[in-house]
């Protein structure tokens, strides 16, 4: 059975703002298929942005416009056929098995009390080929490591053929091997992504745009180059960089020809 991709959608973010300061006013839109970075050190308002657009927070002000269409103003099922979040907090439900969580992507595209389709069953077994988990597909979630549980929202995430995926730190836990893979994986879906990224070398080889943000405020928006500065840096972070040309190691896949990812 051939699955044609998910269309990428576009995002605006319009003046979206929470918490009476926690998030100031935000301003930005991505074309469909674009990669958003989102940096900032801990507490700059990262995760309460994602929060924002994969609907978990309604906004003080403004607005997040999904192909055009305001999330808050669109039921929540219709959001979740076209927004997959993959978080830091991870599904409790242990006793679940691999493929059972992967499945759970499909959830907002099945009727209610429908068993799954053929087309459930395949876009659940690609997900877990391209995640390399098909050898744990049977195994209970809670027995796996903090990096095979990763991949598995990643893959559930994908199940869910979204038009946009928002990733908190996806790479956290990961080895480097795995970071770079579930990022070049994420790449190649050609769907619009928006993550948020602590490793500014990751960033490099993934992000087409970068949003920087500083207790809160938007300090930064636009091409990775035009923003990853040693000034940029030095006042998002408070660190000084200095430019070394290439990191110590460039670290890639063996069989990435393309080098398209270094860390
Ligand atoms: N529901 C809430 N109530 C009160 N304060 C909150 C709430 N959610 C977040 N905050 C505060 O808002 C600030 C931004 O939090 P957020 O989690 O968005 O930061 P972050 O950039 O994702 O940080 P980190 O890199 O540490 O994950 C923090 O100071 C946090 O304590």
């Amino acid at each position: 059975m051939s699955c044609p991709p998910p269309k990428p959608a576009s995002l605006t973010l319009d003046s979206l703002s929470w918490g009476n300061g926690i998030l100031h006013p935000v301003s930005l839109t991505l074309a469909p298929g674009r990669i958003l970075g989102v940096l900032g050190a801990n507490g700059a308002g990262k995760s309460t942005l994602l929060r924002l657009i994969y609907r978990f927070h309604a906004p003080q002000t403004g607005r997040v416009l999904l192909d055009g269409q305001d999330i808050h103003t669109t039921p929540a099922r219709q959001v979740a056929q076209r927004v997959a979040a993959v978080l830091q907090e991870q599904p409790t439900d242990f006793a679940l098995n691999v493929a059972e969580i992967v499945a759970l992507g499909r959830a907002p595209h099945r009727r209610a009390l429908s068993g799954p389709s053929e087309r459930d069953r395949h876009l659940v077994d690609h997900a877990l080929d391209r995640l390399d988990l098909q050898a744990f597909a049977q195994r209970p979630f809670g027995t796996l490591s903090g990096g095979e549980r990763q991949r598995v929202m990643v893959a559930r995430a994908l199940a869910q053929e979204p038009g946009l995926i928002v990733l908190d730190e996806p790479t956290n836990h990961l080895d480097i091997r795995h970071q770079l893979e579930v990022l070049r994986l994420v790449r190649e879906l050609g769907v619009t992504v928006v993550a948020s990224l602590h490793d500014l070398n990751l960033v490099q080889g993934f992000a087409d745009d970068l949003l920087v943000l500083r207790q809160g405020h938007p300090l930064a928006f636009g091409s990775v180059c035009d923003v990853l500065t040693p000034d940029l840096i030095a006042r998002a972070f408070g660190v000084m960089a200095v430019a070394r040309g290439p990191a110590r190691f460039d670290f890639s896949l063996f069989n990435d020809t393309r080098q398209e990812l270094s860390a």
